[in-house]
């Protein structure tokens, strides 16, 4: 098909419905970018609005129970919603192994990968996605993602792609101390002690790991690979590589600053969950990935949730101490489907709680 000037409506069918993804349309080398992935101005990146000297805070976590350690990220995620942690404990192996595992399932050919797109997979735990939710995004993001909702080892062992499957388990087993250590923290912030079972299963009950893949674009500038959002989770730990794109929102702010990639860091944000269950203390704060000319650029989030059966809303450590409960109790899977159903529009998902 010569997709360089084909309708839009064939150009999904080939991006979606064939599941040559993004990709597929990337490696055509088209010298424009389809109609199908120009954004409008106020979905891209106002690089006016960026503030070129500033940094997120890069916080060491080797003593984590350090007062001064814990200020800062309780700190981070007050006035940040977003920080990059470095000395994780998090081994390297494990995370140059995910890192390689996601390009190379982005390496199969469209026949593998297509045994994942909603209609055909095995499970509906696993799931070969492209933009953010096709069905209703005006304009597609410049992004192909396979997510992973983890069920137990069995399950993912079964159904997820045998590429990548080991390598996604052994990096969210890894993980988990990190997870432990960070929530630890930002719950002693809160005035609740210890990170006991009950807890445990409330803030960090499930989890999703998605393996992004942003290829070279024609336009970068006209595009964007994930348009802003606020992750639903309770908090997200992001690896990225070197290439860099990812750009948070400053608050209070109408301006953007870049998350520069920091070797063998992981990068934390603040989801919707923590936000409502911190009654606003802690900020999920928008985010949104630009496309790049050069070069395929991949990262791998993993979203720490509650439970889907889990019931949210502002705990009661905390809104002992506050006089205005700002959102109210609502079903975690509810949030979550919310989300899916529309497209990313900035921070206005959490509308949906608000009081
Ligand atoms: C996609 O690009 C993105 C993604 C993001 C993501 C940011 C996050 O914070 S993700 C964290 C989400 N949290 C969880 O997944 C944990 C809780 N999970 C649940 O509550 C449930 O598992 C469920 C997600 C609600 C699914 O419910 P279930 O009944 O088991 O499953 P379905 O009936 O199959 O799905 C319901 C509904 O959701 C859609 N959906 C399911 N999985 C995905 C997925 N991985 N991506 C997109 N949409 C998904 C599914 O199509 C169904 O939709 P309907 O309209 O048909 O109801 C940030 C930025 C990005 O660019
Ligand atoms: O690719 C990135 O750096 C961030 C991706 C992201 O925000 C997400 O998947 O929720
Ligand atoms: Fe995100």
């Amino acid at each position: 098909m010569a997709l360089s000037h084909c309708a839009t409506g064939e150009l999904k069918q080939f991006v979606v419905d064939e599941g040559h993804g993004v990709k597929g349309v990337s490696e055509l080398k088209l010298k424009t970018l389809p109609e199908l992935f120009i954004q409008p101005v106020e979905r891209r990146l106002d690089v006016s609005k960026v503030l070129p000297n500033e940094l997120i805070p890069v916080i060491d976590l080797s003593n984590y129970e350090d007062p001064e350690v814990m200020k800062s990220i309780c700190y981070a995620a007050e006035k940040w919603g977003f920080f990059q942690i470095v000395n994780h404990g998090l081994p390297l192996d494990i995370i140059d192994a995910i890192k390689d595992a996601t390009h190379k399932f982005f390496g199969l050919s469209t026949k593998e990968k297509k045994k994942y797109l909603s209609q055909n997979t095995p499970s509906k735990n696993v799931r070969f996605l492209t933009s953010f939710n096709p069905d209703v995004d005006k304009a597609y993001e410049w992004k192909d993602h396979l997510s992973c909702f983890y069920v137990s080892d069995e399950e993912a062992l079964q159904y997820w792609p045998t590429i990548c499957k080991y390598q996604v388990l052994e990096y969210l087993k890894s993980s988990e101390s990190v997870i432990k250590k960070v929530l630890e923290v930002l719950i002693k912030g809160l005035g609740i002690q210890e990170l006991d079972e009950t807890n445990q299963l409330f803030l960090m009950g499930s989890k999703r790991i998605n393996l992004n893949y942003y290829p070279v674009c024609p336009n970068p500038e006209l595009s964007i690979g994930a348009s802003g959002h606020s992750d639903v989770s309770t908090l997200t730990v992001l690896l990225q590589d070197q290439i860099g794109g990812l750009y948070v929102k400053k608050l209070d702010s109408d301006k953007w600053v870049h998350v520069t990639p920091v070797k063998d860091s992981l990068t934390i944000n603040i989801g919707d969950a923590l936000q409502i269950m911190s009654n606003g203390r802690y900020k999920s704060v928008e985010h949104k990935v630009v496309a790049n000319g050069h070069d395929n650029r991949i990262s791998v989030p993993i979203f720490v949730n509650p439970r889907p059966s889990d019931v949210i809303g502002p705990l009661p450590e905390v809104i002992n101490s506050v006089d205005n409960i700002l959102y109210k109790h609502v079903l975690y899977s509810d949030y979550v489907k919310h989300f899916f159903r529309k497209s990313t529009n900035g921070k206005d998902t959490i509308d949906f709680a608000k009081k």
